[in-house]
């Protein structure tokens, strides 16, 4: 048996499509029509990462025994990984889990694996993970622009590439700028609360892929500190056509004076120490979109309350962080300053 999302056949292709920009249609099974239904076979390994309901809250997951594509089929990178490398990947060393950006693969390999057995995974991969390039990451996300060292494992050794998630598409260089393929789907989350009258802060903006999701709104103020991010986020406001609502602004945020009802903290390890400009920032009866890293929502509940007045929408797990440690959302309503 196959988990499936059930859809009503008006809305089939639009979720064909937002299924398989999130990474989670597996195409090794065939779509199949019942009445006014389609079943789309799911990806459940990816289903973790993201909501199905954000994605279309019509979505019903069910299970049915779906036709093989192929009857021969390729072996996945996991599977090739799991049976070559099963000792290291218990030890923690390999990551069977791996991140696409555009048309570039970022694995997860210890610096304790050797340098020709981490090319030789560079190339199973390449070989079996459509794409142009392979890296993996030789450091965590670190500094103040939030960007990891790579090192080229296979295929072009190029960074930039254009990535495309939830209907638009983003320029992005993985050596230069943060990245995050793991949050489209809180990126589509936020995109659908945004009204035609909201102005949107996003404070910490990347190249963009939040502000972009907020295409919605009237006017976006989309500030960075990192002038690759910027640049970058320039094309992409071009390449979206949105020049007439997103304003790109190179600084630290704390020297920039403008003014929103949604205020967007993507910035999680350190969103803390800048509550009180988010909230010099949002007009009374605006919402703070916050994300920070924790065990759970106490601390930041508690953080929010010390400084104002302020309900709690919606909270949530994003992705998990580390052992026991998650990245949350929370979204919350300033109600006084
Ligand atoms: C975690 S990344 C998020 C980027 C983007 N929102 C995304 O989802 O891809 C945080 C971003 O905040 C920027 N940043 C860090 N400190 C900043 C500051 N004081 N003012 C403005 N931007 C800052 C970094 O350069 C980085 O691009």
């Amino acid at each position: 048996m196959i988990l499936c999302a059930k859809v009503h056949i008006k809305e089939g292709e639009k979720t064909r499509r937002l299924l398989l920009e999130n990474k989670l249609l597996n195409k090794n099974y065939k779509i199949v029509k019942e009445g006014n239904f389609l079943y789309i076979p799911l990806n459940e390994e990816n289903l973790k990462n993201v909501n199905l309901k954000d994605l279309n809250p019509n979505i019903e997951i069910v299970e049915k025994d779906l036709k093989s594509k192929e009857i021969k089929r390729k072996p996945s990178f996991r599977e090739v990984i799991s049976k070559r490398f099963r000792k290291e990947i218990d030890e923690g060393l390999i990551a069977l889990s791996y991140d696409v950006v555009g048309d570039l693969v970022i694995l997860q390999i210890s610096d304790e694996i050797d340098e020709k057995t981490r090319k030789e995974i560079g190339e199973i991969a390449y070989k079996l993970i459509p794409c142009k390039g392979v890296f993996r990451r030789k450091s965590e996300v670190k500094g103040e622009f939030r960007v990891r060292e790579l090192e080229h494992l296979a295929g072009e050794n190029r960074t930039l590439t254009m990535h495309k998630e939830n209907g638009y598409r983003l320029w992005v260089d993985i050596a230069k700028v943060y990245f995050s393929p793991r949050l489209g789907g809180e990126r589509l989350r936020i995109g659908k609360k945004v009204g035609i009258d909201d102005v949107v802060v996003d404070m910490f903006a990347g190249v963009g892929p939040f502000s972009i999701a907020c295409r919605n709104a009237r006017k976006i103020y989309s500030i960075d500190i990192n002038p690759h991010a910027i640049e970058l986020l320039k094309k992409n406001i071009k390449l979206n056509k949105l020049e007439h609502k997103i304003i790109p602004i190179l600084s630290d945020v704390r020297e920039v004076d403008v003014k929103g009802n949604r205020v967007i903290m993507n910035l999680p390890k350190y969103a803390h120490e800048f509550v009180d400009k988010a909230l010099e920032i949002v007009e009374k009866g605006g919402v703070v979109h916050y994300y920070t890293i924790g065990e759970d929502f106490d601390d930041a509940i508690k953080l929010f309350e010390s400084k104002c007045e302020c309900e709690v929408l919606e909270k949530k797990i994003v992705k998990s962080y580390a052992p026991k440690e998650y990245v949350l959302a929370i979204d919350f309503k300033i109600l006084e300053k």
